[in-house]
């Protein structure tokens, strides 16, 4: 996606070899472009936000994995990047996937071809998500359009949570994706964007990306989607996923359940948009088995932004003495989820649809 009209990628190999990555702690404010120099770079920048976002997270450690295997190419230098890369955030699957993926095609090369091959299959895992997600974009453009049909052409109000759009991937993002391609089809689509708390992704990262693209949009307090949602104001909800059970229970950020929940209660569609490499086949009961990752209470007692200088502060709105609670994501239930919009088309959130939509993965 553009940024001041140049085309960037979330992450990205300069023709000298280097990684580079957008360092989304500063954005919208500033955009930091760095260098990811060696695997603790890349555990830091995973671990401590730089990126975020289920596929970025994958496609980082892919990178990762080559920049360590330029290093030192041994078995034990893989299998230890792999435990210190998936260490770093236990919620996102695609993490998971993607070393799995870098393990599969590099242990069984002489460590002498394991850099080539690693920043190759790394690249190509780039390109499949950007793909990947583009495709989730022409399946999900499907729901919209209906939408508009039925409105005769009228606003389709649209409402989503944290921040599943192109920073959150290489690049079109997941839920973001059918927006671009709505508007790129002359659909008329407003975006109610939550803000997200406690790390606000919505207010700073999904309102910049539709700022910067031209898409109407209006930032909403989390707690303002029920009563949007009450009043007929919201026509369909689309958001992302960290990981989706075989069954299609989907966890994702924080505050996504109670947005479902109220979706149900008023007739709201809600839709989860994702790459099959979000999809967990091993695992089922989404609440019982996915691990919730808790995060600092700081991000909770604390909220960071623009002071009046034009510098980005932290400031404390708890008071002192009182602690937080920061559970980072939740998992909503497959019967509270309309439909999975994928790669393949959109998908029942049920056991059997999402076999048979995925038949060599189900087989696992
Ligand atoms: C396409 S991204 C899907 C999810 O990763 C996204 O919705 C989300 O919850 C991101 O959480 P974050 O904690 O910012 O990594």
């Amino acid at each position: 996606m553009k940024i001041n009209g140049k085309p960037y990628r979330s992450i990205w190999r300069e023709d000298d070899g280097r990684v580079m990555i957008i360092d989304q702690r500063w954005l919208p404010h500033e955009l930091r472009i760095v260098e990811l120099k060696d695997r603790k770079d890349f555990a830091d920048s995973i671990f401590e936000m730089w990126v975020r976002g289920a596929p970025l997270i994958g496609a980082t450690a892919a990178y990762g994995v080559a920049v360590q295997m330029a290093a030192d190419p041994s078995d034990a230098s893989l299998k230890e990047t792999y435990e210190v890369l998936h260490a770093t955030r236990p919620t996102a699957i695609n993490l998971k996937w993607a070393l799995d993926e870098m393990t599969r095609v590099l242990e069984p090369l002489a460590p002498e071809e394991r850099a080539e091959a690693a920043y190759k299959r790394a690249a190509e895992i780039c390109d499949e998500d950007v793909e990947t997600n583009r495709m989730i974009g022409v399946h999900g453009l499907e729901l919209i359009r209906e939408i508009s049909k039925k409105k005769n052409g009228g606003r389709v109000n649209i409402l989503t949570h944290c921040n599943a759009g192109w920073p959150a991937t290489v690049d079109w993002g997941t839920a973001t994706s059918p927006i671009y391609h709505a508007v790129e089809e002359g659909i008329d689509v407003h975006v109610y964007v939550d803000e997200t708390r406690p790390r606000n992704q919505g207010a700073l990262l999904t309102a910049w990306e539709l700022n910067s693209a031209g898409v109407s949009h209006q930032l909403i307090v989390d707690n303002a989607g029920g009563h949007l949602m009450q009043h007929g104001e919201v026509d369909i909800v689309i958001v992302g996923t960290d990981r989706t059970t075989a069954r299609g229970d989907v966890a994702n950020k924080i505050g996504t359940y109670l947005k479902a929940l109220a979706a149900n209660a008023n007739g709201v569609p809600f839709y989860v948009a994702l790459p099959s490499p979000t999809i967990d086949w091993t695992v089922w009961d989404g609440v019982k088995e996915i691990p919730i990752e808790e995060r600092t209470d700081e991000e909770v007692t604390h909220v960071q932004g623009k002071g009046p200088d034009g510098k980005i502060v932290s400031v404390q709105i708890s008071p002192d003495g009182t602690g937080g609670r920061n559970p980072a994501f939740d998992v909503t239930p497959a019967e509270l989820v309309t439909g999975l919009i994928t790669e393949r088309g959109v998908v029942a959130a049920n056991a059997e649809a999402m076999a048979k939509a995925f038949p060599e993965h189900a087989k696992k």
